[in-house]
């Protein structure tokens, strides 16, 4: 038997919009292993994704066509702690453990770039899947000769991510709807700017530097009006210092902070405000996925 961990992914950090994305310390467990009955059976996720269409088997499935190998029968079950549509990359984490679960099954002939080609053209976009494979926070795009390159940036160890999930959905397809089709000269220099700043202030801890650099025009005006509450949250997050941005498509609104107790200020603040809602203290994984092959003693213990 097999078994995939993938780490949840927080994509854009505000002005990183399709292109910057961190790992934090929240997985979802996948096991892979012979059925004797049928081709597929999965279990473990909702009924809804029970089924041939279910991402972590076409990133299964993906990853055989790709090696000219027959697609084995196998049997899926999820284990996830990513929750679905709410800007945590649960997409990515499901395509990215098929894909490292039918390269485990075949002894790991792909390497990490040939699953982050495969992943990103599955997924759209490589801000999700870049960090679920290397860990980190990575910079990712798809450059000019179609290759997906891949920069990984230090995070200052000093900071606290904190994890604001709202009791609904947004799908990225309708997040990314909102959006305009165009941006002007003078907003392309705001965002080139602030990126590079935000990078530098991840690293060196500059707190101050990273309210100024995390001051979006590309997505979060327009997908604030998604995202109920956005505002109190932000005032929340203004009375703890807190630097607040929109976790990838959304639900998700991702706090960094660089004082503990200013974190659990917050972290209290939010959950009597919405106790409906989960908050998260997460922390980066540097690590990315991990594949291994249970020993039979291993099998056990599920
Ligand atoms: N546990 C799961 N089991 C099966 N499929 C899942 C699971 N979690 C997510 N998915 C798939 O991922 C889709 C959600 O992807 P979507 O891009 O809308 O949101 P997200 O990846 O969670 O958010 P974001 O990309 O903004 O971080 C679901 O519709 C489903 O196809
Ligand atoms: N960069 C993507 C992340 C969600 O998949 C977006 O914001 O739409």
């Amino acid at each position: 038997m097999i078994k995939v961990t993938v780490p949840a992914t927080s994509a854009n950090l505000a002005v990183g919009f399709d292109c910057v994305g961190i790992a934090v310390t929240m997985h979802s467990s996948f096991l892979f292993s012979e059925n004797e009955t049928e081709h597929l059976s999965i279990s473990g996720c909702p009924a809804e994704f029970q089924n041939e269409d279910n991402l972590v088997y076409q990133g299964f499935k993906a990853a055989c066509d790709f090696l000219g190998e027959p697609v084995p029968n196998v049997h899926i079950e999820i284990n996830s702690k990513v929750p679905v549509s709410r800007g945590l990359g649960s997409s990515a984490v499901c395509i990215v453990g098929g894909l490292a679960g039918a390269n485990q099954w075949f002894d790991n002939p792909l390497t990490d770039q040939q699953l982050l080609e495969i992943a990103t053209e599955m997924e759209g976009h490589p801000d999700n899947v870049a960090p679920a494979i290397y860990g980190g926070l990575c910079m990712a795009f798809i450059d000019s000769h179609s290759q997906v390159q891949v920069v990984k940036y230090p995070v200052n160890r000093h900071y606290q991510f904190t994890a604001i999930i709202p009791d609904f959905k947004i799908s990225t397809a309708d997040a990314r709807r909102v959006l305009p089709k165009q941006m002007s000269y003078a907003d392309v220099t705001h965002q080139v700017s602030h990126s590079l700043l935000m990078t530098r202030a991840i690293e060196t801890g500059n707190i101050d530097q990273l309210h100024t650099a995390m001051n979006d025009r590309m997505h979060e005006p327009y997908r604030q009006q998604l995202i109920h509450h956005f505002p109190e949250v932000k005032s929340l997050c203004n009375h703890s210092d807190a630097v607040l941005y929109v976790s990838g498509s959304g639900s998700t609104m991702m706090a960094i902070t660089n004082d503990s107790d200013n974190q659990e200020q917050l972290i209290s603040s939010i959950q009597s405000k919405f106790p409906q809602w989960s908050v998260h203290a997460v922390s980066v994984d540097n690590n990315g996925f991990k594949s291994e092959v249970l020993s039979d003693r291993e099998i056990l213990h599920y």
